[in-house]
């Protein structure tokens, strides 16, 4: 993607940034009402909603750092170059912590977004986006070396649960450390070598996920998971401390 020019910036001053991404209608949804009150300028990172049967009313329009509408056309390869950068502009690998989260109400496809599927590619969601480009800038990094370290929980009924751990079911506790910050304790971590070893703990933390089932949503997920991969970056030959950083991934 890396030809497609977008509106997207690449270096923000702002450490928050929102991108948006409009979903097509769903069955239910068209027959409810066919009629689409929701128009996007990707180019311009803007939004217009219309009031339904409000023709003559004007459209409230709102501007984010990114955006992404549902089409997946040739046009819609310019949008993916917007979920494809967001993957890729938390600087983990530089030391930075980042956290990727999707907010949205049910069924509005934070799920979808976060992990989405293998095919098309254009699919593909962030989180395995974002596996790829830690373990791509690993292999190419010179005069450095990583250890990566992958954990995964469920936030669900306020509980927060280990999805790689022994006893899965086990109510975990969140601590605060006066170093560390806020942590969960007793949450397992594992040592991760690739892109292949992160899709498998993936699957497998979600295999353990608590699945409800909404009127909006048939495979609603109910809760909140947080993926997160711990990196410690040491620089070969060189006397300073070695940097810790964590990416985030959350849905
Ligand atoms: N951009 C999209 N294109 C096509 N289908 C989509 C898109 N986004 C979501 N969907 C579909 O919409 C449905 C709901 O999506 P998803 O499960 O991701 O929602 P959610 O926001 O995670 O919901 P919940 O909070 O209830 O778990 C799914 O069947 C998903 O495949």
């Amino acid at each position: 993607f890396s030809t497609v020019t977008s509106s997207y910036p690449d270096k923000l001053s702002e450490s928050v940034r929102v991108v948006v991404r409009c979903r097509p209608l769903n069955d239910r949804e068209k027959a409810v009402s066919p009629e689409a009150v929701l128009s996007v300028e990707p180019q311009l990172c803007q939004c217009s909603i219309r009031r339904p049967g409000g023709q003559d009313d004007p459209p409230k329009q709102f501007t984010f750092d990114g955006l992404r509408g549902c089409r997946l056309d040739s046009r819609g390869l310019r949008d993916v170059t917007v979920w494809h950068r967001l993957s890729r502009s938390q600087g983990v690998t530089e030391g930075y912590n980042g956290t990727i989260f999707a907010y949205g109400q049910t069924g509005s496809g934070k799920s979808f977004t976060m992990q989405g599927v293998s095919e098309p590619e254009a699919q593909r969601g962030v989180i395995p986006r974002a596996f790829e480009h830690v373990f791509e800038t690993i292999q190419c990094a010179e005069n450095t070396k990583f250890l990566v370290r992958a954990c995964f929980l469920e936030i669900y009924n306020e509980d927060i649960r280990d999805l790689l751990g022994n006893d899965t079911k086990q109510r975990l506790e969140l601590k605060e450390h006066p170093e560390r910050g806020v942590y969960v304790r007793d949450l397992s971590m594992h040592t991760v070598h690739g892109v292949g070893e992160c899709e498998r703990m993936m699957e497998r933390g979600c295999r353990n996920r608590a699945v409800g089932s909404t009127l909006m949503n048939k495979d609603s997920s109910r809760s909140h998971s947080i993926f997160t991969l711990h990196l410690e970056i040491c620089r070969t030959g060189e006397q300073e401390p070695c940097r810790k950083a964590a990416q985030k991934l959350c849905s």
